[in-house]
């Protein structure tokens, strides 16, 4: 017998010889949530309801995975698709022609353009009557849950909370985890917590690395941005990295909607950073964007909001940290942590060698040789030399992107050069780095550490838009 977490919904196959005739309570192994285990056979169902549920459930069986969409589920919608929650294919709405749809997502746009030119009910429009009346009063949200960081975007507010993506944990005598501190509060303990408490990044390369604590995180992240606001629960787009596995995303979704997010969407990060870097997206012209966020590196070329070429490298400011951590150990035996590392970066951290004398940093740490902790300098010439792999790999990623677009393309970008965005374009001489190694004009968004959310907030502000750019 399949069984179903109601919490997590991670789906169970348990022999029906192991389930006593009475039931019992189970817990589930990936959210700890328990729950009450009936025999099929304990639950009475009245035959005319029994028929009319196997009519709807027939209607609603994913022919992929073979799992079906029950009544009670909300399932996601998007451009006349049911998309199934557990295999992210897509599943024809239309009553007795059932199809599972394996289209491209170039197919699917095709439709969609049709779609709204056709002025037919678009994926974001179709969400009945209730939902209609709901978005009226709920604040939608959209939200960069980035490595570093977290930006939510309020629909014509604008960013409402900007914090690092960082949670400590208090962990009791009963093995219980509960939360101490979220975001800046929880940044100042990294490196400091006694063995019960742990304050911990949720998010590693872009993706979700601890799940319940991403939850927990992005539940306290909803509800200060929505200033206790709690009875409209909101609609929710979120960005991830380019090319992230169905596994990964399929996090995402279900971290937003435990916590409360109604309906959850999502958005390339390259996208909405073109977007948010008000690159003309929907006109049939080349623009290359490159995302240098924490954990992720997200390089692509976008026409006609679509993306050309891309790639996602999972090399960005948090591997230039560990670089220079590193670096000072092997040569100078001298231990820094984490966010020492990151102050050297953004202070002296240089991407282009310099003829004039080079910034000296003092910076505590612990002298492994002497065994003690002192105060030593640090230059940026030596920072740059600790962080050029990084550096390098940024750019052999963006002329492997520019390689594989198609000659008409590549001479738009030729044209229009190319637009840095996420804090990591913030370094010191990357643009005059990358201009020179590839040739091409290079601009730096405004707001390079809010790009992305000010990308998928402008994408939920425009529904014409929205349409376009979620991804399923
Ligand atoms: N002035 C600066 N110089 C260099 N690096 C900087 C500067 N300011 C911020 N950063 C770095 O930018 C990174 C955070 O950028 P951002 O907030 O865009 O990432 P993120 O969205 O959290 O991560 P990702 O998109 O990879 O999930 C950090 O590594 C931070 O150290």
């Amino acid at each position: 017998m399949k069984v179903r977490c109601l919490k997590c919904e991670t789906v169970y196959n348990v022999p029906d010889s192991k389930i006593p005739e009475k039931g019992a309570y189970v817990r589930c192994i990936k959210c700890n949530s328990r729950f009450f285990l009936k025999k099929k056979s304990q639950t009475k169902i009245d035959p005319q309801e029994k028929q009319e549920d196997t009519q709807k459930d027939c209607q609603r069986i994913c022919k992929n995975c073979e799992r079906k969409i029950g009544r009670l589920e909300t399932p996601h919608v998007h451009n006349s698709y049911i998309i199934c929650s557990e295999c992210y294919q897509k599943l024809k709405t239309s009553v007795g022609k059932e199809k599972i749809s394996a289209n491209s997502r170039e197919n699917h746009k095709t439709k969609s353009q049709k779609d709204t030119g056709a002025k037919s009910v678009s994926g974001f429009r179709s969400y009945g009557l209730m939902n209609s009346f709901f978005s009226l009063f709920s604040k939608d949200l959209a939200i960069d849950l980035g490595t570093a960081n977290t930006l939510v975007y309020m629909k014509r507010k604008g960013i409402v909370l900007d914090e690092p993506s960082v949670i400590a944990l208090y962990t009791d005598n009963r093995m219980e985890r509960r939360i101490l501190a979220v975001g800046k509060d929880a940044k100042k303990m990294l490196g400091k917590t006694p063995a019960n408490i742990k304050a911990i990044r949720p998010m590693r390369d872009g993706v979700i690395a601890d799940f319940e604590a991403a939850g927990a995180m992005l539940k306290h992240f909803i509800r200060k941005a929505r200033d206790g606001a709690t009875f409209f629960r909101p609609r929710v787009i979120i960005a991830i990295p380019f090319g992230i596995t169905p596994v990964e995303k399929r996090a995402v979704r279900q971290a937003a909607q435990q916590a409360g997010a109604r309906e959850v969407f999502l958005i390339e990060e390259p996208m909405a950073a073109a977007i948010g870097a008000n690159l003309a997206v929907t006109e049939p012209r080349c623009n290359m964007v490159v995302d240098i966020g924490g954990g992720t590196t997200e390089v692509a070329v976008i026409s006609l909001a679509g993306i050309v070429s891309s790639k996602s490298l999972r090399v960005a400011g948090d591997k230039m940290d560990d670089a220079i951590i590193r670096y000072l150990k092997k040569k100078y035996n001298f231990i820094i942590g984490e966010k020492t590392a990151e102050k050297i970066k953004q202070t002296i951290g240089n991407a282009y060698p310099e003829a004039k004398i080079s910034e000296v940093m003092e910076v505590k740490g612990w002298d492994l040789l002497l065994g003690k902790p002192r105060i030593f300098s640090v230059d940026s010439e030596e920072i740059r030399e600790a962080i050029f792999d990084q550096i390098n790999a940024i750019l052999e990623t963006i002329k492997l992107v520019l390689d594989r677009t198609p000659q008409e393309l590549a001479s738009d970008v030729v044209k229009s050069g190319i637009v840095l965005t996420g804090g990591v374009a913030l370094l010191k001489n990357l643009d005059k780095f990358l201009s020179e190694e590839t040739g091409l004009p290079i601009t730096i968004a405004d707001n390079p550490l809010s790009t992305v959310a000010i990308g998928s907030g402008k994408a939920l502000d425009s529904i014409e838009l929205l349409d376009k750019v979620i991804i399923s």
